[in-house]
């Protein structure tokens, strides 16, 4: 069973403009939708989507951190959520153009009582595997992830930016870095996939046993000590690309669920990702096809 932890949840809002964004004018949208957000809860929603086990824990609070909750209720995927006295932070994505504007806020304070109450949470479901992702909001350091990951009997899988998973001190089973993470974490030449390879290949030796990089339309690649592998992208319509790494992630950790190997894991991620990007925002898709759509990724040692 997997436990993702979200330490800074947020609602996403995605905001659709038929013009391009102008200053000193005001902007009047075509579409908007609301979703619970943050990268664990992406990644336990399209997880439960695709019927596997798995609580979504983390820290929400305020108004917003109730609409995660009833969200993710609504959705039937399960949780375990500690209250804080803040308000969960509110994130815009604004579409204007074909442009992707992308708002973070730096959510609430986190104090240690809080910290203390989400390990516990963690602890109580009695996971195999246990997945931090997002960034951390004040209050916390990249050490409280170590705590997490050091605090009980399971793998733990990071997805948090390059700064932080170069400051990060345990053993981790998988981090995922997105290009410019990757780059940021090792310092290296990202600017080709097989620099990326290498990047990732090298960057394993900081602590991690796998490390795949999303290269968005160039695909992912995985280094796991033995092969170096790369997916292609599918060709699809991209309407948004907010959550397609936790939606890779997803479809990863889904298939070793199942205990398929590293290839086809590969391959689901880039498959559950090709989905999530059809649709705005972090809304749930249909995973019902993915078996069929992962046929048509093509995975090759490099
Ligand atoms: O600010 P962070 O924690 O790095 O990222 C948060 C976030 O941008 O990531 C998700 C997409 O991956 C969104 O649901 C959410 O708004």
């Amino acid at each position: 069973m997997i436990v993702t932890l979200t330490f800074n949840p947020a609602v996403d809002q995605t905001i659709q403009f038929d013009e391009p964004m102008a200053p000193d004018h005001v902007m009047r949208a075509s579409d908007a939708r609301f979703d619970a957000g943050g990268k664990g809860i992406n990644v336990a929603q399209f997880l439960t989507a695709m019927a596997k086990p798995c609580v979504a824990t983390g820290v929400v609070g305020g108004f917003t951190g109730t609409f995660i909750r009833d969200d993710m209720r609504a959705d039937g995927v399960e949780t375990a959520f500690v209250e804080v006295d803040g308000t969960t932070r509110l994130n815009t994505t604004a579409l204007a153009d074909g442009v992707e504007y992308k708002l973070n806020h730096d959510g609430p304070t986190i104090e240690e009582s809080d910290l203390d109450a989400v390990v516990e949470r963690v602890r109580e479901q009695d996971p195999d595997r246990v997945l931090v992702g997002g960034s951390l909001p004040p209050g916390l350091s990249v050490a409280d992830v170590d705590t997490v990951a050091t605090a009980g009997d399971w793998e733990t899988v990071v997805d948090m930016e390059g700064k932080a998973l170069r400051e990060l001190d345990a053993q981790y089973a998988l981090c995922k870095p997105n290009r410019e993470e990757l780059g940021e974490a090792t310092g290296d030449d990202v600017s080709t996939v097989e620099g990326c390879a290498r990047a990732a290949d090298s960057f394993r030796s900081r602590g991690f046993d796998r490390v795949i990089a999303s290269l968005g339309g160039d695909g992912a690649v995985l280094a796991n000590g033995s092969d170096l592998l790369y997916a292609e992208a599918l060709d699809v319509d991209v309407v948004d690309t907010v959550g397609a790494g936790d939606a890779l992630l997803s479809g990863v950790v889904a298939a070793w669920e199942d205990g398929e190997d590293d290839a086809t894991a590969l391959r689901n991620g880039v498959a559950v990702s090709s989905r999530l990007v059809e649709r705005a925002g972090t809304a749930v898709p249909s995973f019902d096809d993915i078996e069929a759509l992962r046929e048509r990724v093509t995975v090759r040692e490099l």
